[in-house]
């Protein structure tokens, strides 16, 4: 609704220092049921994917891919349908039209930019892909952590691109190490859309030795991140929540078959968390959120991203048709689905860095 009231200009004025400070305790409030939330959203999806391999000795792959097929209309998607909204909203300006026109120019461009490598060089984009979520899920993850648990001792932009690394590195490198011939096999699924015989390009990456490097390197960068904190500010709340989840993480894409894994993160540990961060932009969720409304502030949520996730699920058929090979089983459908994420994320990352600068996560913004 908010979209459709600010057209017409109907934005309510937040801008003035009474009303700021008045909000104060709504806003800390509201962060503290979003800081909740993710919080258990994060011990569930670790929990879930521990219990189904404890439990489960090998779970089918269609199984596998169920998280991540659900995510077409269940927060994954949706959790980036509402990037046209967000800016105006951190900025307490109104969506206007031209506002909404630059988003849907960024898309257009960036988007179709990116898709045309995916169709030139798609071991290449495949590459870029893995790089891009890495920043991606790691950005997400270093908001969560600065403004959600409520870290002290993440004060530069050194110690932040470090556990960007970390938090990023942990979904897509983990389990190349521990998972290479799934991984072999979907960056296959995704790369053989357009060209079947351009994933050779890839074996060097599943090599043993690569694999082995990777995974002393990247064990290090934990240790030491984790170290820093620790030594930073002690045994304290927020750096145990820090400890606890990079652990977490690390046992998830350690010991769960990574479609299964991804899938459970990408819904309910990456998009809960922007969902939230979406709702603490928006004073009319914020004001819900901070007395307990999840429901109605999800309501809200959804209504807001409904129009633009049918939106992802046409260019889903547009690059359908843009490939081509014709995916005939469930891994194929899913890497159609991956690609189209790919390509919606390069614009979404866009927004979202835009957002990390307004909000000062990187750099302090010059007033
Ligand atoms: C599924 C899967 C993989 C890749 C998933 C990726 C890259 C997902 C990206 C999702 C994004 C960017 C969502 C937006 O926030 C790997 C790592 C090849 C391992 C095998 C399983
Ligand atoms: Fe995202």
């Amino acid at each position: 609704m908010s979209g459709v009231d600010s057209l017409t200009g109907a934005m309510p004025d937040n801008t003035t220092s009474i009303d700021r400070s008045a909000s104060a305790g709504t806003w800390a409030r509201a962060r503290h049921w979003a800081s909740v939330v993710s919080l258990v959203a994060g011990a569930t999806t670790i929990i879930v994917g521990l219990t189904i391999v404890l439990l489960a000795e090998s779970v089918p792959l269609s199984l596998q891919y169920l998280p991540l097929l659900v995510s077409v209309l269940v927060l994954g998607l949706p959790h980036g349908a509402v990037d046209h909204l967000v800016l105006p909203r951190a900025r307490n300006e109104g969506v206007t039209r031209r506002s909404l026109a630059v988003i849907g120019l960024c898309y257009l461009v960036i988007g179709g930019a990116y898709a045309a490598i995916w169709a030139l060089a798609p071991a290449v984009a495949f590459v870029l892909f893995i790089l891009l979520t890495l920043f991606h899920w790691g950005q997400g993850d270093v908001y969560a952590l600065v403004e959600l648990t409520g870290v002290d001792y993440l004060e530069g932009t050194g110690s932040r691109v470090l556990t960007l690394l970390v938090r990023g590195g942990l979904p897509m490198l983990v389990p190349l190490v521990a998972f290479p011939e799934q991984y072999a096999f979907v960056a296959g699924t995704l790369v053989g859309l357009f060209d079947p015989a351009a994933a050779a390009a890839l074996e060097p990456a599943f090599q043993p030795r690569v694999r082995l490097v990777v995974g002393l390197g990247f064990g290090l960068i934990v240790v030491a991140t984790l170290g820093r904190g620790l030594v930073r500010s002690g045994p304290t709340g927020p750096w145990l929540i820090d400890a606890g989840e990079t652990l977490g993480l690390v046992a998830l894409f350690a010991l769960v078959p990574p479609v299964l894994a991804i899938g459970l993160y990408f819904c309910f540990w990456h998009s809960i968390r922007h969902i939230l961060r979406t709702m603490l932009v928006d004073d009319r969720a914020m004001s819900v959120l901070s007395r307990g409304g999840l429901a109605a502030a999800s309501r809200r949520f959804a209504r807001d991203a409904a129009p633009l996730t049918g939106g992802a699920i046409v260019v889903l058929g547009g690059v359908a048709l843009l490939v081509p090979q014709t995916p005939a089983t469930i891994p194929d459908v899913a890497a159609l689905y991956l690609v189209t994420i790919a390509v919606l994320t390069l614009p979404h990352v866009v927004v979202v860095t835009a957002l990390d600068r307004e909000q000062g996560l990187w750099f302090p913004r010059a007033e």
